[in-house]
């Protein structure tokens, strides 16, 4: 079989809709506001030092009340001062016109995108230089007054809004790429920069980030190496850990760390930036980054596959590898159960025959005749073998966009099925899909639906649950359950998502007593008055 032909074969690409763009939209604008303009205003008593300041239509108040309102396990609000009068004086002195106070603009800051957790912030600040986040920590340490770093407020465990009234210091406005070296591929820029853009640039100087996510329209650098974010191209150019190259991080104390280095090699002791990847802002609030990009590939194909079993998906996999050797660079599935949402309520058209698992193999390379023959021999094999049944290949931009959102955009069709609990688990390949089959008939009826999709070649499995509303029953159903269960094989809890608000006291099912302690005594050398994040990342107790 020629190329031509294997591509006429595959291609049956129905009028896909367009990429996925409304998961950007729902994180902008107005379905938080809706949301939020349900709940009962006056939820507590507002602070002394606020009323003069008010608009009459917040719902702001002590907020002590709020998470525990959504069914959010919470600790208590530790004794963190309260923001008077003189601590909004001295911010307006060092931020003018970038003091929020406005309860709409504080609204859609409050709250995460899922709308699962809900702060009650009654201050936002919006710092431009790293200098001003020095003097907002230096004074927030000294006062007791707690900050919630906030980036672009697309994580998925709570982690990025505040759980009571902690100041909001959004990175947004902190947006400026610092330098580009075109030979080395490395890029240094602020905390604040959207993913997106920093992609756009990048491509046009012919390189890429190696890091991309669904969510990248919104979501922003600093916050992507605070949770270490994994996203889709992991399997090619490994995690953050490894192409971050320097740091600039702010501590509590307001205390500047310059790690901003450029170098691929450097052994002069402990690696302290490796501290504050993943460190989800408890350590401190990373201000700019240094990250090694490559070059922009020359070819790009993507096979979006069919197989009949999780059995054959696995044995396309190490074939895929075999294959397709150093071109691979992404290895993605979904289930049924994600095809039908998508269907559902995206409207979105399956390319290919129906099946119990849909695959996105990307080869990226730099030779368009090369990539296409390899991946020729290898559909050709898998198809021989009957370990794929059906599938469609792209080359043209377009069709790669309609194929990738099929995959990137189960997360917002999940959003419109009701509530979600969603699960990101690290498990031995063999055991993923397991998880998700036993999980179904184990919760039975009791869930409306239970969906396993996510990135193979990572081992990173994303079970996702939904019910009509949200249920405490089903929850205690699922959990400890999900995470018993992947303590069981030795996974993780938390993949690449973080523990955030909602999985920080289940961290002992990933880790040894000893380890959360240590955890414990660093956070407390760099934060000893527990003002950055509180609430996230560590367990209440233990
Ligand atoms: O929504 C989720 O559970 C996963 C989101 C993201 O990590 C993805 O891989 O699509
Ligand atoms: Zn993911």
């Amino acid at each position: 079989m020629l190329w031509t032909d294997l591509m006429m074969g595959l291609n049956r690409l129905r009028g896909l809709g367009p990429p996925a763009t409304l998961w950007r939209l729902c994180l902008q604008c107005s379905p938080a506001v809706a949301m939020l303009d349900r709940v009962p205003s006056a939820l507590g008593v507002p602070p002394l030092g606020l009323v003069a300041l008010r608009l009459s239509r917040g719902i702001h108040g002590r907020g002590d009340q709020t998470n525990h309102a959504a069914g959010n396990r919470v600790p208590c609000r530790f004794p963190f001062s309260r923001v008077s009068k003189q601590d909004l004086a001295f911010f307006e002195n060092l931020l003018p016109g970038r003091t929020i106070v406005d309860p709409d603009v504080l609204m859609t800051h409050n709250v995460d995108w899922m709308k699962s957790v809900r702060g009650s912030s009654e201050l936002l600040l919006r710092p431009q230089t790293t200098e001003e986040v020095s003097k907002i920590l230096k004074y927030c340490c000294e006062r007791r007054l707690a900050v919630n770093p906030q980036g672009g407020n697309t994580g998925l465990v709570g982690g990025s809004v505040p759980v009571y009234d902690e100041i909001i210091l959004s990175t947004s406005l902190m947006n400026q790429i610092l330098s580009f070296d075109q030979v080395s591929g490395i890029i240094t820029c602020q905390a604040g920069c959207v993913l997106e853009n920093l992609s756009n640039y990048l491509e046009e100087r012919d390189f890429i980030m190696p890091l991309d996510l669904g969510a990248k329209g919104s979501c922003q650098i600093g916050g992507n190496v605070a949770t270490n974010a994994g996203g889709l191209r992991l399997l090619r150019y490994g995690s953050l850990r490894g192409t971050v190259l320097g740091l600039e991080v702010v501590l509590a104390s307001g205390k500047i760390l310059n790690f901003l280095t450029a170098l691929r090699k450097d052994n002069t002791g402990y690696d302290l930036k490796q501290l504050f990847i993943g460190s989800e802002g408890t350590l401190g609030i990373i201000t700019a980054v240094s990250i090694l990009c490559p070059r922009r590939p020359r070819a790009v194909n993507v096979a979006f596959l069919g197989c009949s079993s999780y059995k054959k998906l696995l044995e396309t996999f190490q074939c895929c590898r075999g294959m397709l050797g150093e071109i691979l660079s992404a290895f993605e599935f979904l289930d049924s159960a994600c095809m039908k949402l998508l269907e559902k309520h995206l409207k979105l058209i399956n390319p290919i025959a129906e099946n119990s698992f849909y695959i996105v193999i990307e080869t990226a390379g730099s030779n368009a005749d090369h990539d296409k023959e390899k991946l020729h021999n290898f559909l050709e094999a898998v198809m021989a073998s009957f370990l794929v049944t059906d599938g469609t290949v792209a080359t043209e931009d377009a069709k790669i966009k309609a194929l990738w959102s099929i995959r990137e955009r189960v997360t917002e069709a999940l959003t419109h099925d009701g509530y979600t609990y969603k699960y990101d688990i690290s498990l031995p390949l063999e055991k993923i899909y397991q998880l998700v089959e036993d999980m179904r008939e184990y919760l039975g009826d009791k869930a409306k639906n239970v969906v396993g999709y996510g990135h193979v070649g990572d081992g990173n499995l994303h079970l996702n649950i939904t019910s009509h509303s949200k249920d405490q029953a089903l929850q205690e159903a699922i959990e400890p359950y999900v995470y018993e269960w992947t303590a069981r094989y030795r996974g993780s809890i938390s993949a690449e998502h973080g523990l955030g608000l909602k999985k920080r006291n289940y961290i002992h099912f990933s880790k040894h007593p000893e380890a959360v302690a240590l955890m414990k005594d660093i956070k407390h050398m760099l934060d000893p008055h527990r003002i950055l994040n509180p609430y996230k990342t560590l367990p209440d107790q233990g």
